[in-house]
């Protein structure tokens, strides 16, 4: 607050708070990178969710000498809401109990533990959290976080400054990293594209169940699908599933296809979207056009309109994308989207608001489109030929 135009030290103080809380977000990044890295979630769940730091650190890669920095982790991630933390009554070994009787916090190797006298201390004891929910289990999503917080999406940002302050040639931050469009590198490099793949199909098997329970009846009324740059087809797999009569197929490049599971309702077709889409009553494109630029995406949808143009039924386009302050959950997803439209600079791709939508469909010839916000952060778009 200021007085007289003057900032009083408690708004300078809270100012200095908020500056060193932004900048240091990072390490909440890769706080979360360490337990990915760790495995912490599964060490957790395999004690039923609730576990103390010795039982964590008998079930994780940690060595010995950093065991005591392990604690430091734990409580970074307990304050970001990863896990929570609460006190346990443990028994203390003999030693430590007699170490010290007056309540003061000592620290038995793997964390604090406060000593009460009595031959126990107060362990603290880790617990799953919904968040941390996320990373265990079938439907994981921590092989989508572990594609995020790799190296090869981090170090394009630490160049974003200079970046921005010079012409470079490449508008394109991944390239001017690695020297390589992030779908080229995909091609070339299999460790990349199975990081890539695999983040996609746990997003896509995470998204679909919860789209198919909302939203299902966009997929009622038509019987072939074509899942455009459907990645290795998770998404195509629960729609398939949920709706057996309908017939989906899976288009992407080359060098996916050929690592797509076998011997599945769902088909696997290598196309090329910029060239032509194969015939189907609905496309599907999910998480797709934030990748390209408005041009791009007036071509890809053109592809689209003239797949759908020769099916007999549905005929629209269904999209699974962010649309930025889409209602009514717009304010409270707005962070999160607007995060994901500066990190979607990394492929010089963009998060649209509805007009920027809509100007894309017109350009392509659509007639209307619907918006369905029922998907967190994404939503859902129908788009009527
Ligand atoms: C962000 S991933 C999305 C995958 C999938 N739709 C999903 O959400 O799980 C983008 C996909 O576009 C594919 N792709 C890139 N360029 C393509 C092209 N020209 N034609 C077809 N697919 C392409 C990539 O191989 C990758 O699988």
């Amino acid at each position: 607050m200021a007085v007289n135009g003057v900032s009083t030290d408690q708004a300078l103080l809270d100012a200095e708070h908020e500056l060193w809380r932004t900048s240091f977000s990072y390490i909440k990044s890769m706080a979360v990178k360490s337990a990915l890295d760790l495995r912490l979630a599964d060490a957790i769940d395999h004690h039923g969710g609730a576990a103390t730091l010795p039982q964590i650190v008998a079930r994780v890669a940690v060595h010995p000498s950093k065991v005591p920095c392990l604690r430091r982790l734990m409580r970074v991630l307990a304050v970001s809401g990863v896990f929570s933390v609460q006190q346990h009554q443990t028994v203390l070994p003999a030693a430590i109990a007699n170490d010290n009787g007056n309540g003061a916090v000592i620290t038995n190797g793997v964390g604090a533990a406060t000593a009460n006298g009595n031959g126990t201390a107060a362990e603290p004891l880790y617990a799953l959290t919904p968040v941390s929910r996320l990373l265990v289990g079938s439907r994981s999503l921590a092989s989508i976080m572990s594609m995020i917080l790799d190296p090869a999406f981090i170090t394009p940002f630490l160049g974003i400054g200079a970046w921005f302050e010079h012409p470079l040639p490449d508008p394109c931050i991944f390239r001017q990293q690695h020297g390589v469009a992030l779908w080229k590198m995909a091609d070339k490099d299999p460790a990349f594209d199975a990081l890539v793949n695999d983040g996609m199909v746990s997003d896509s098997s995470f998204i679909m169940e919860i789209a198919i329970r909302e939203c299902g009846e966009v997929f009622q009324g038509i019987t072939s699908l074509i899942d455009v740059a459907g990645g290795l087809g998770a998404a195509s797999q629960v729609i398939s599933k949920a709706f057996p009569g309908l017939e989906c197929t899976v288009m992407d490049l080359g060098h996916v296809i050929a690592k797509a599971p076998s011997s599945t309702a769902v088909k696997y077709v290598v196309g090329d979207m910029f060239e032509s889409i194969p015939p189907a009553d609905a496309v599907f494109i999910k998480w797709v056009l934030h990748d390209w630029g408005h041009k791009d995406c007036v071509k890809i949808l053109k592809n689209c309109k003239k797949s759908i143009a020769s099916g007999e039924k549905g005929g629209k386009i269904i999209i699974m994308d962010i649309v930025v302050g889409a209602r009514p959950s717009g304010e409270k997803h707005k962070e999160l989207q607007v995060l994901f439209d500066m990190y979607m600079t990394i492929v010089d791709g963009i998060e649209r608001d509805e007009h920027e939508w809509e100007k894309i469909f017109v350009e392509a010839g659509f007639s209307g489109y619907k918006i369905i916000p029922v998907l967190g952060f994404r939503s859902i778009i129908e788009v009527y030929p």
